[in-house]
């Protein structure tokens, strides 16, 4: 059985222009210990699917789908109180920005502690050697010390690890990586992807990486897919998309890598689908 399985997500925001659909019947499963990457151009649905599937989309928003089940539970039947339980221990997520995404005012022992103490009910010795512990997996000297630092007194790669040491603090079966790296400096990008495929590795756990680059998906990822306003274009195993993509719109993609750069001009998406490529853009 699947870790997670999706049919037909829908997800409508109500907007002042009428409702906007950001995923139009996505279906998607990922497996115990496998990598699944989601691809595509900013604004194609990658993070609102994840976010629909983690609950955390604001009010505004309508989700559907004629399954969702993720370790073997009804996310569409879930209470709220059971589904808050679920979130941040048996399913996690960590996002582009990690300054934004720790809380500036508290110090990130606090906050790694924080969610030992609501997940995991440790008491204060336990949760205090488990954040060590967490520093310690997730590559940063001196641990100990570091439990004192508020997020400002650290580095952009500092503070992604510290996130990945919450996300990883409860030992989630599902870990959701949103665009883990794309705002670090390229030196620091490749050591966190590393981190994240080694303790993927360690802990067993299925990882869905959500990412614009395909040198991502080609370090990282056992399957693809491939997500184009809102819809699924391609799914296949990452070489034969690579060797064999179907869809025009995954060969627009790789055919935009830089080493297709023909003189000083990159191809663009548009000069393969045009701007206004209809959703249904596979071949
Ligand atoms: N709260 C919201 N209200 C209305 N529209 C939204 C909301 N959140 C996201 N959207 C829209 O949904 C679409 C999909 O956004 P999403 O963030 O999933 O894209 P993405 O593929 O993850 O791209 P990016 O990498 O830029 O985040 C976009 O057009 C976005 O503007």
């Amino acid at each position: 059985m699947a870790l997670l399985e999706i049919e037909n997500l829908v997800v409508e925001f109500a907007t002042a222009s009428g409702p906007f659909r950001a995923v139009d019947g996505v279906s998607l499963s990922v497996d115990q210990r496998e990598v699944l990457a989601i691809v595509g151009e900013s604004g194609s649905g990658k993070s609102v699917s994840m976010l629909a599937v983690m609950g955390l989309l604001p009010w505004t928003a309508k989700v559907s789908a004629d399954r969702m089940v993720f370790a073997g539970r009804d996310l569409l039947k879930l209470t709220l109180p059971d589904r808050r339980k679920m979130i941040g221990k048996d399913m996690a997520m960590i996002f582009q920005e990690p300054m934004a995404s720790l809380n500036p005012c508290f110090t990130v022992g606090f906050q790694i502690e924080e969610v030992l103490r609501v997940h995991m009910g440790l008491d204060k010795k336990q949760r205090r050697e488990r954040a060590i512990e967490l520093l310690h997996q997730v590559g940063i000297p001196e641990p100990a010390e570091r439990l004192r630092s508020y997020p400002h007194q650290m580095s952009g790669g500092q503070c992604q690890r510290v996130m990945i040491a919450i996300a990883i603090a409860c030992n989630p079966k599902l870990l959701i990586a949103d665009e883990p790296t794309t705002a670090l400096d390229v030196t620091i990008q490749k050591q966190i992807l590393d981190l994240l495929m080694k303790l993927q590795a360690e802990h067993g756990m299925g990882l869905i990486m959500i990412t614009h680059n395909m040198g991502v998906v080609a370090e990282t990822a056992d399957r693809v897919i491939v997500q184009y306003k809102g819809r699924k274009m391609e799914e296949a195993d990452v070489l034969s998309l690579f060797e064999s993509p179907k869809s025009n719109y995954t060969k627009a993609l790789l055919s935009a890598l830089p080493d297709n750069a023909v003189g000083d001009r990159l191809p663009t998406i548009a000069d393969y689908l045009g701007e206004d490529a209809p959703a249904g853009a596979a071949s």
